[in-house]
């Protein structure tokens, strides 16, 4: 029967609990409400950690959620059945141009913890880890908080990014009490992500006070995460089996795979959640683990979405299933694991790359390459570049990572070929580079300008996007 003609009730609260706000939440996408929502919600304390979470840029999410007072439905889909729970830590739901109420909400000494999911290119970094200054919105967020710390207010929507947001409602906190400490969670795909997230604030920081304020260290544990769930968009078929299994209609449900894991580092001065009871892990170095994440799984998604593109495919799984593809993977890994191999930490590089085969092969998670393609120039250099650099510094080659890079060269020169838009945040310079005069070099000058000057990186690219038969 159609999920249409089921004529079911609206998912609601009902009994669940309603935890009071304790965390504010950025970036209230698919994968805060597969992850952090869904171990605050496990917790053995969960009772005591209400969210209040934000969208990036767009009012639906919330709007949606909000009427369903924040509740939604998790879809763990494994290979062979679906088990759905309902998922009951976010509380409160708001826009992204909401930032008097997140000014609000932040200022509560009862919120102790931010967490943040605004994608890789929403902490408006350039390559050398600070505030992008080019950056036009930042720009103008700057201006606004210029003009309001001569006494003018900050109206709604009148912030674009995250950086001036997360600014402007930590600077009303510690402007009520100095000693109110918080910490800031990154949970981005980023190699720390919690000295990204501070970057990014001292950057708006440093210009709109005309210097570091104190509350940047004193009151702000920046928190380092490596965080790992595959979580692909929601499509309407989802929603239709939500109906169809659990008899309610929720129109924002959530479809994840059962793995799941957070390692987190950093010391916690104020109250938070006790996550360790759902599973998560803190360590004392993250970086190690945050690498064999990073190159390993987004790695080898990066490769997959643009070798299977080319080669015809439109999801991981699929693009996993094909031979030529799966050994591009394994060549990869082959590179990634070398490097691994010289940390010092237990890092079971074994159990995770059978781990990762597993998980990208199970054919019922519908985990588009578009998705995971968009903004190459920003992933690319976290992802492949960093073990390549590793690898040509200790001797090796690095052309397994190299492939990558000439499969992104070849998908956006195709796609450019084709009249298509690129779905990335540096879309122009792309487009700029790629009708320059040496289009190869200038591409792989993007990712990694030490890679653009290394002779044997240039030469393997250039051969790797003119044989072209590897990968498409
Ligand atoms: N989906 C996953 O499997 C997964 C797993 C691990 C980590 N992550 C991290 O979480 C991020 C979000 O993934 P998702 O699946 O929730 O995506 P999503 O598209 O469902 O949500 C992204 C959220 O970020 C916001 N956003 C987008 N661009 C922004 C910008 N420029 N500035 C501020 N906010 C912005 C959106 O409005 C939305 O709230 C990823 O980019 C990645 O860093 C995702
Ligand atoms: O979310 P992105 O865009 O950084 O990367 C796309 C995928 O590689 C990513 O979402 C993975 O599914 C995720 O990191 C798994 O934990």
């Amino acid at each position: 029967m159609s999920a249409a003609l089921l004529g079911s009730p609206r998912l609601r609260r009902g009994d669940l609990s309603r935890p009071p706000v304790r965390i504010v939440h950025l970036g209230l996408g698919a994968f805060h409400r597969a992850h952090q929502a869904w171990y605050t919600a496990r917790a053995a304390d969960a009772s005591e950690w209400g969210i209040a979470a934000f969208t990036g840029r767009g009012p639906e999410t919330a709007r949606v959620l909000a009427e369903q007072d924040g509740v939604y439905t998790l879809v763990e889909r494994g290979a062979a059945h679906d088990r759905f729970e309902i998922i009951g830590s976010i509380v409160e739901t708001r826009d992204a141009s909401e930032t008097t109420a997140l000014r609000r909400l932040v200022s509560d000494p009862a919120v102790t913890v931010v967490t943040l999911t605004v994608t890789e290119k929403g902490y408006r970094l350039g390559p050398d880890g600070t505030l992008d200054p080019g950056d036009a919105d930042v720009r103008a967020d700057i201006a606004t908080l210029q003009a309001a710390s001569r006494g003018g207010g900050v109206p709604d929507g009148a912030l674009r990014t995250m950086p001036a947001r997360l600014f402007w409602a930590l600077d009303g906190r510690f402007a009520l009490r100095d000693d109110a400490i918080i910490a800031v969670v990154s949970c981005d795909n980023l190699p720390g992500n919690g000295a990204a997230a501070r970057a990014a604030i001292e950057g708006v920081a440093t210009v709109v006070h005309g210097s570091v304020p104190a509350w940047l260290d004193a009151g702000v544990d920046w928190i380092e995460t490596s965080i790992d769930r595959i979580t692909p968009r929601t499509t309407t078929r989802d929603l239709a089996i939500v109906e169809e299994n659990c008899r309610y209609v929720d129109r924002s449900p959530v479809v994840t795979e059962p793995f799941s894991s957070w390692i987190l580092s950093g010391e916690f001065r104020a109250a938070r959640p006790s996550w360790e009871t759902a599973g998560a892990e803190f360590v004392e170095e993250l970086a190690p683990f945050e690498s064999r994440k990073l190159w390993m799984l987004n790695g080898a998604h990066s490769l997959l979405a643009y070798a299977g593109i080319l080669r015809g495919h439109d999801t991981v799984a699929g693009a996993m299933a094909d031979p030529i593809c799966a050994s591009m993977v394994n060549d990869l890994w082959d590179l990634d694991e070398s490097i691994l191999r010289t940390f010092d930490a237990e890092l079971a590089v074994d159990e995770y790359r059978a781990a990762l085969v597993a998980r990208f092969e199970n054919p019922a998670i519908v985990h588009q390459l578009r998705q995971i393609a968009a903004d190459g120039s920003v992933k690319l250099r976290v992802r492949i570049a960093d073990p390549i650099l590793r690898a040509r510094a200790a001797g090796g080659a690095g052309d397994a990572g190299l492939r990558v890079i000439a499969a992104w060269i070849r998908f956006v020169r195709d796609e450019l070929a084709r009249g298509h838009a690129i779905d990335d945040v540096a879309a122009d310079e792309l487009a700029r580079r790629a009708a320059s005069e040496d289009p190869i070099a200038a591409l792989l000058g993007m990712i990694a300008s030490e890679l653009a000057d290394d002779p044997h990186s240039l030469a393997r690219v250039r051969a790797q996007v003119g044989e072209g038969v590897a990968i498409g």
